[in-house]
């Protein structure tokens, strides 16, 4: 039940991640140790590109003359920016690829239908800022964050915003190189777009990779092409991590838009927040993982001690759920596997607050229903796996449509009374 890997979230560069959790992936390739020192030797000059630009539109859809490497012989191929200005509005998008993976760029239904976004409620302009259900302000602790300004329902969208740079996730050019080009991505944007940009959270804190420092500590993967991107939304850059979060995102390649809906009940002037790490994993293990990558340390209701609840009975009951899945997926003779188990294992979820993640419960509950002859459980629980897959994936993914043939044939899925008891 694992999401393909086009619709995982990369918080910038941790291929581990996406492939576990489904969940906030930050990997190294873009910063690595080994740049950084090189980037200290050699500088940068974000600008030199800069003077190869054109302001013709012989470049169509492209705002500019395209600005490219050589041919780099690991990707067989050139890179270069494409940016275009008018992109949704005037809000603007630039693009770091290749030249082949650009023509699908282009044609990508946003740049070939202008209302195509609007249409959907994709990147709300500033006009209809009172209907907005988000802002933004400081969080103690946390930098800025993002808040609901209305009360919000599991399912509702919270956001629906395309990025302001996608670069190709190349690990050929060095640090300073790819800076270069980068910064030529960012300086071609309209200024507006640009400036909020280079507001956005960093890590290092070093200007002169300051492009890479934002994608470092805001970017999604998004595969457009074949090839994985790396793509900076700044509104939804504003949401901070919790480990058992109250909204989740999935992002739509063919619209280039990242989505969030909110997965339970969110009060006016609660914090968004979504997961940058696997919710399964132990306190301990999510801890080192938020600090390496984000440098910060998590104090969510999952990370504390609060009440009589210790941290070691919150991970205790992420060892539960472990276990328990285990269990449940298990189809031999020998399997423990039973409807108690599966209710557990839903229960345990709600109580850990893994709203965000509830597909998965929901999926074997369905299942070890369905094995045991119950239509009415298979039903139910397949219904609302589909649900909480399209929260997680998307309306169109794959899960949620098996999920939905479960729901309508119980009987045609090959779990249909495989296990005799339960
Ligand atoms: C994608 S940004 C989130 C928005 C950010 N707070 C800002 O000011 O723009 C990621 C950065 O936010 C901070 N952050 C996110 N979640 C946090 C949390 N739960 N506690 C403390 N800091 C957090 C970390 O500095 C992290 O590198």
């Amino acid at each position: 039940q694992e999401a393909p890997l086009s619709l995982e979230k990369s918080s910038i560069f941790d291929s581990d991640i996406a492939v576990e959790a489904g969940s906030g992936t930050y990997g190294d390739e873009f910063l690595s140790g080994s740049d950084q020192a090189e980037l200290a030797i050699e500088g940068g000059d974000a600008t030199s590109s800069h003077d190869q630009r054109t302001t013709t539109t012989d470049h169509s859809p492209w705002s500019y003359k395209p600005v490219c490497t050589d041919y780099l012989d690991e990707l067989g191929d050139q890179l270069c920016v494409y940016t275009d200005t008018t992109f949704s509005n005037g809000r603007g998008i630039s693009i770091f690829t290749t030249p082949q993976i650009a023509q699908e760029f282009a044609s990508l239904l946003p740049f070939q239908d202008p209302s195509a976004l609007s249409s959907r409620g994709i990147n709300p302009g500033s006009g209809n800022v009172d209907n907005m259900p988000w802002y933004t302000a400081p969080i103690p602790g946390k930098g800025v964050g993002m808040l609901a300004s209305r009360s919000l329902q599991r399912g509702d969208l919270i956001t629906a915003y395309t990025p302001y740079l996608l670069a190709h996730m190349e690990n050929v050019l060095s640090t300073p190189e790819r800076e270069r080009f980068l910064r030529v991505a960012l300086d071609q944007l309209p200024a507006a777009s640009r400036d909020v940009y280079l507001g956005l959270a960093k890590i290092y804190g070093e200007p002169s990779v300051v492009v890479q420092d934002v994608v470092k500590a805001n970017a999604f993967e998004m595969q457009i092409g074949g090839q994985m991107h790396l793509a900076v939304f700044p509104e939804a850059s504003r949401m901070n991590h919790a480990c058992a979060p109250n909204a989740q995102y999935f992002l739509s390649p063919g619209l280039l838009t990242h989505f969030v809906h909110a997965v339970r009940p969110i009060a006016r002037g609660e914090e968004v927040t979504i997961s940058y790490a696997p919710p399964l994993r132990l306190h301990a293990d999510r801890q080192a993982y938020l600090q390496s990558t984000f440098q910060f340390t998590c104090t969510c209701a999952r990370c504390t001690h609060s009440g009589d609840r210790t941290l070691e009975d919150a991970d205790k009951a992420t060892e539960d759920i472990i276990a328990l899945q285990w269990a449940l997926s298990q189809w031999g003779s020998n399997s423990t596997a039973s409807v108690k188990k599966a209710e557990m294992l839903v229960g345990l979820y709600r109580q850990e607050g893994l709203d965000a993640f509830l597909d998965d419960a929901y999926g074997h509950a369905a299942l070890t229903y369905n094995a045991v002859g119950s239509a009415r459980g298979a039903k139910k629980y397949a219904k609302l796996a589909a649900e909480a897959a399209r929260l997680k994936y998307g309306p169109d993914a794959e899960a949620a449509m098996e999920w939905d043939r479960i729901m309508k044939d119980p009987m045609g899925h090959s779990s249909w009374r495989r296990r005799k008891t339960g």
